[in-house]
C-alpha cells in the first residue's frame, strides 16, 4: 500500500475514533481484514493510530504555541496534525520531510489552501523550533497527566490509591504496545504445534507463563492467519486467561458465566472442562450474547448455552445452588485495557466508576444464592481501581457471611504472580507495567 494511502487511512480511522467514539481495536481490525494489508503496512498503520491516540493530549500540549492563534480547527485537521507530530517525534524511521509533505498533500486534497498552509506552518515550526517544554507545568500530578496523556482526575485517583511511583509506571506502560496473546483450543491443536506453525511463518512466539494454553505473539497480528480464521486459536490477553485457569474446573461441572460476551472466558471454561458439563452464559445484550454462541461454534465447543439475560434477575430463572462454579467478569470502567483501547481514557469519567460499582454490587448479590455450597465464585474486572475491585469484594463479603476468600487462591496462582506487587488479602491486581499484560483484577471466593 502506498504510504500516502496508508496515512489517509490512519487519518480516517483517527477521526472516526476521536470524533464519533468508534472503538480503536474494532475499527483497526476491520480495516486490516478489509484491505488485507501486508504485515509491514499493518504494523505501521497500527503504530500510527495507537501511538497518536495514546499521546493525543501530550501532542496537543506540545503544539499549543503554534495552534493557539487559530480560531477553529476542524476535527480532521487536528487529527492530521496530531498524527504527523506523532510520527515526527516518536517514529524515528519516518523522515520529517516525508511526513510534512504528505500531511500538506492530504490537506490540499481535503481542504482549501488556508488549511494546507496552516498545516505546513505548524509542522515546519515543530521541525525547526521544537515543541513546548513540560517544565512549564509545576504540579507533579498535572505534569504526569500531560506527559503520559491521561486525564488528570485519573492520575490523581491512581496516585491516591497506589502512590506516585506505581502510577508513573502504569501510565508509561499504557503508552506502549501490548503484545498480542492467543489461546489455543486444546481439543483441536497442541500449544507446541500452533507455536511451530506460527514460527515457521516468521512470527515471534513465546509460551505464556499465565496459562498452559497461552502463546504471546511478540510481533505481528494473526487475525488473518488460518489458525485464527479456522478456530484453532482465539485472541485473548494473558490476564484474561488467568480467570478460567483459576476457576478450579473439572469435567462435568455446571458453570454460570453471568457476564459473558464476547465469550473469551466462556469458551476457555468449556475448553478447560474438555467440553464436558455445561456452561450457562448470559449477557445483557441479545446481539452480544449471539457473539458468544458464534465464538463457541467457531471453536467447535458444544457445552455452552448462551442467551440474553439481565444477570441482576437470575434468581427468578435458576433455582438456588444450581452451579458448581460462577464467574462474575463484571462490567467495569476498563481502565486496565488502555494499551489496547486508548480511546477509553478520554471517554470515561470518575462518575462512571461509581455507577458501575453499583451494578457490580447488584450482580454479586444476585448470583450469590445460585452457587452450591462448597462451590467457587471468581470475580474479575479489567480495571485498575480499588473501588471496583478490592472494595467491591470487601462489601460483598460483609453482606454475605456465607462466603469467604478461598484460602487456596494464592497457592493456585502461577509462581511468578505470587510475588506481584498487586497481591493483597482480597485478590490479585495485575498492573499493566508488571507482566506486559492488561491491568486486571481477580479473586476467588468459596461458599461455606
Ligand atoms: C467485561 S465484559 C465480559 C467479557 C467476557 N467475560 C469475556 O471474557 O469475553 C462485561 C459484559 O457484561 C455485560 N453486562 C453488563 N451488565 C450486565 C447485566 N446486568 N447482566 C448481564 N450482562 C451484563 C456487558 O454487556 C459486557 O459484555
Amino acid at each position: 500500500m502506498a504510504k500516502y494511502v496508508l496515512r489517509e487511512t490512519a487519518l480516517h480511522l483517527l477521526t472516526r475514533i476521536g470524533e464519533q467514539g468508534g472503538f480503536s481495536h474494532v475499527l483497526l481490525d476491520r480495516e486490516m481484514s478489509k484491505q488485507e494489508l501486508s504485515r509491514q503496512d499493518g504494523a505501521l498503520l497500527t503504530e500510527i493510530v495507537y501511538g497518536t491516540l495514546q499521546r493525543r493530549d501530550l501532542i496537543d500540549y506540545y503544539i499549543q504555541p503554534y495552534t493557539a492563534g487559530q480560531k477553529k480547527i476542524k476535527p480532521w485537521v487536528r487529527w492530521l496534525l496530531y498524527m504527523s507530530v506523532y510520527q515526527m517525534i516518536f517514529l524515528e524511521r519516518v523522515p520529517d520531510h516525508a511526513v510534512i509533505h504528505e500531511a500538506v498533500e492530504i490537506s490540499k486534497k481535503r481542504g482549501h489552501k488556508g488549511i494546507s498552509s496552516f498545516m505546513n506552518g505548524v509542522l515546519r515550526n515543530v521541525q525547526r523550533k521544537g515543541v513546548q517544554s513540560l517544565d512549564h507545568i509545576e504540579n507533579d500530578v498535572m505534569r504526569l497527566a500531560v506527559e503520559t496523556s491521561h486525564p488528570e482526575w485519573l492520575v490523581r485517583r491512581w496516585v491516591d490509591q497506589y502512590g506516585m511511583e506505581t502510577t508513573r509506571l502504569m501510565c508509561e506502560a499504557n503508552n506502549h504496545h501490548l503484545p498480542m496473546s492467543i489461546r489455543i483450543q486444546p481439543l483441536r491443536i497442541s500449544r507446541s504445534d500452533a507455536a511451530g506453525e506460527l514460527r515457521q511463518e516468521g512470527f515471534s512466539v513465546e509460551e505464556s507463563p499465565f496459562s498452559t494454553q497461552g502463546l504471546v505473539v511478540k510481533e505481528g497480528n494473526i487475525i488473518n492467519h488460518r489458525l485464527f480464521k479456522e478456530g484453532f486459536v482465539s485472541v485473548q490477553d494473558q490476564s484474561s486467561m488467568l480467570v478460567a485457569e483459576m476457576m478450579d474446573l473439572d469435567e462435568g461441572m455446571a458453570v454460570l458465566d453471568a457476564c459473558s460476551a464476547p465469550g473469551g472466558k466462556t469458551t476457555h471454561i468449556a475448553e478447560k472442562m474438555k467440553d464436558k458439563g455445561s456452561v450457562t452464559a448470559y449477557d445483557l445484550h441479545e446481539k452480544k450474547a449471539k457473539l458468544v454462541s458464534k465464538k463457541a461454534e467457531q471453536l467447535q465447543l458444544t457445552s455452552i448455552k448462551a442467551g440474553q439475560a439481565d444477570s441482576r434477575t437470575l434468581t427468578s430463572v435458576h433455582a438456588s445452588e444450581s452451579f458448581d462454579r460462577i464467574l462474575l467478569d463484571a462490567p467495569c470502567s476498563g481502565l486496565g485495557v488502555l494499551r489496547g483501547k486508548p480511546d477509553i481514557k478520554y471517554h470515561k469519567s470518575e462518575e462512571d466508576i461509581y455507577k458501575l460499582r453499583s451494578i457490580q454490587d447488584d450482580l454479586f448479590h444476585e448470583v450469590a444464592p445460585l452457587l452450591k455450597s462448597g462451590g467457587k465464585l471468581v470475580y474479575s474486572t479489567c480495571t485498575v481501581d480499588r473501588h471496583e475491585n478490592e472494595e467491591a469484594v470487601r462489601h460483598f463479603l460483609d453482606q454475605h457471611p456465607e462466603y469467604e476468600l478461598d484460602p487456596s487462591f494464592v497457592n493456585d496462582l502461577p509462581d511468578a504472580l505470587r510475588q506481584g506487587e498487586g497481591l493483597t488479602e482480597t485478590g490479585l491486581q495485575l498492573f499493566p507495567h508488571e507482566w506486559d499484560t492488561d491491568g486486571f483484577f481477580l479473586t476467588r471466593l468459596v461458599k461455606k
